[in-house]
């Protein structure tokens, strides 16, 4: 693997505050890493690193092989792309996206030239003479990509480009961001507090919390094996539901606590009387006979999409299961629930660490 982007030992302090603790990154060229975590986790801070518009205090950051720590941002060769577009308003599209090679002194018709050409890629051919005011917001998010590519950066750095997107046009941008990644065959980070983004476009997610890395991986090894509680309700949708239980006296099986002690068969041992948190996502537990289920529990709630129906159960702690189409069950009714035993995460309850 070639490491276009390497960060070994990172460490940032904002004064006293530490944003980036030990952050170990390696980002393989070609590949499109999501960075994901909750507001004030340092996924922003991490990206305006390597950009270079934040110093870091320990730590190597490498491009390409070189060090980067003391470049300043203009000579890292890196494209930065932001959710505010931050067009010049009073410049055409053509202007906007010859601006940078203007400046870095090509001459007018080759610059207009490698514009044409940009703009053939991302769809914008027919808006070169148009001013941003006179473009949608999609039309806007791609002359702001735009203008990353024309300078053939070695990688694209994404920070929340599609949170000014309504839904459906966030949907249409993904997919087109992720082809276009591919099509220049280019190496992008990208940071998202939305996890169905990073797992939809990303190759690798980086899930960070509180300045530290939680874990990383592809996607759905990360949504398969999460390595601890916090990355498995932070990845999927909805959450994870989490169930105090314990280790079952038979050394084989978990007993939950939902109101009432529920006995699991696993299959693999367990230490019996060991304090766990299990895991459930609510896609994997289905409608079953009560009589013939694993659980029998009384329902709270019942919502419908059409396409899918979530319960909620008047359950201590209460579980969100979801259905495929219409559940047939309403709220005070009691249901059964199925579940495959190897679909349970178990964690234990002091450490948080996946068993
Ligand atoms: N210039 C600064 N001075 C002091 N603290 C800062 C500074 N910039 C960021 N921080 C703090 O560092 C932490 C990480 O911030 P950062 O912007 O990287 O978070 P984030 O994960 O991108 O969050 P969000 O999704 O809300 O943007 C936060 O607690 C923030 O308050």
């Amino acid at each position: 693997m070639i490491a276009q982007i390497e960060l070994t030992g990172v460490n940032k302090h904002y004064g006293n505050y530490h944003a980036l603790k030990d952050i170990d990154l390696s980002i393989e060229k070609g590949s499109f890493t999501a960075l994901v975590g909750p507001s004030g986790c340092g996924k922003s801070t991490l990206l305006r690193s390597l950009a270079g518009l934040e110093s870091i205090s320990t730590g190597t950051l490498k491009i390409a092989g070189d060090v980067m720590n003391k470049v300043p941002p203009r000579k890292r060769d890196v494209a930065m792309v932001f959710q505010s577009y931050a067009l010049y308003p009073h410049m055409t599209v053509e202007e906007n996206l010859t601006y940078s090679l203007r400046v870095r002194g090509m001459p007018k018709t080759e610059a207009r030239k490698a514009a044409a050409e940009v703009a053939r890629t991302t769809g914008l051919s027919h808006l070169l003479d148009r001013y941003p005011r006179e473009l949608s917001g999609g039309q806007r998010q791609r002359v702001a990509m735009s203008r990353a590519i024309i300078r053939h950066p070695k990688a694209f750095l994404f920070d929340e480009p599609l949170s000014n997107l309504d839904a459906a046009l966030r949907v249409h941008m993904r997919k087109e961001i992720r082809a276009l990644h591919d099509r220049l065959g280019a190496t992008s980070v990208y940071v998202t507090h939305d996890q169905i983004e990073a797992m939809t476009m990303a190759d690798r997610v980086v899930v960070m919390r509180a300045g530290i890395i939680e874990q990383q991986g592809r996607p759905l090894d990360l949504y398969d094996k999460p390595a601890n509680k916090f990355v498995a309700g932070f990845i999927g949708s909805p959450a994870m539901n989490f169930i105090p239980a314990q280790g079952g006296q038979d050394g084989r099986s978990v007993v939950l606590d939902l109101g009432q002690p529920q006995s699991v068969d696993v299959g693999y041992p367990v230490q019996p009387g060991r304090e766990l948190t299990v895991g459930l996502r609510p896609e994997h537990i289905t409608l079953a006979p009560p009589d013939k289920a694993m659980l029998k529990v009384p329902v709270a709630v019942v919502e419908s999409t059409g396409a899918a129906t979530y319960l909620t159960t008047a359950t201590t702690p209460e579980l969100a299961v979801v259905i495929n189409g219409r559940g047939g069950t309403a709220a005070g009714e009691t249901v059964g629930l199925d579940f495959e035993p190897a679909q349970l995460h178990l964690f234990d309850v002091k450490t948080e660490r996946r068993i």
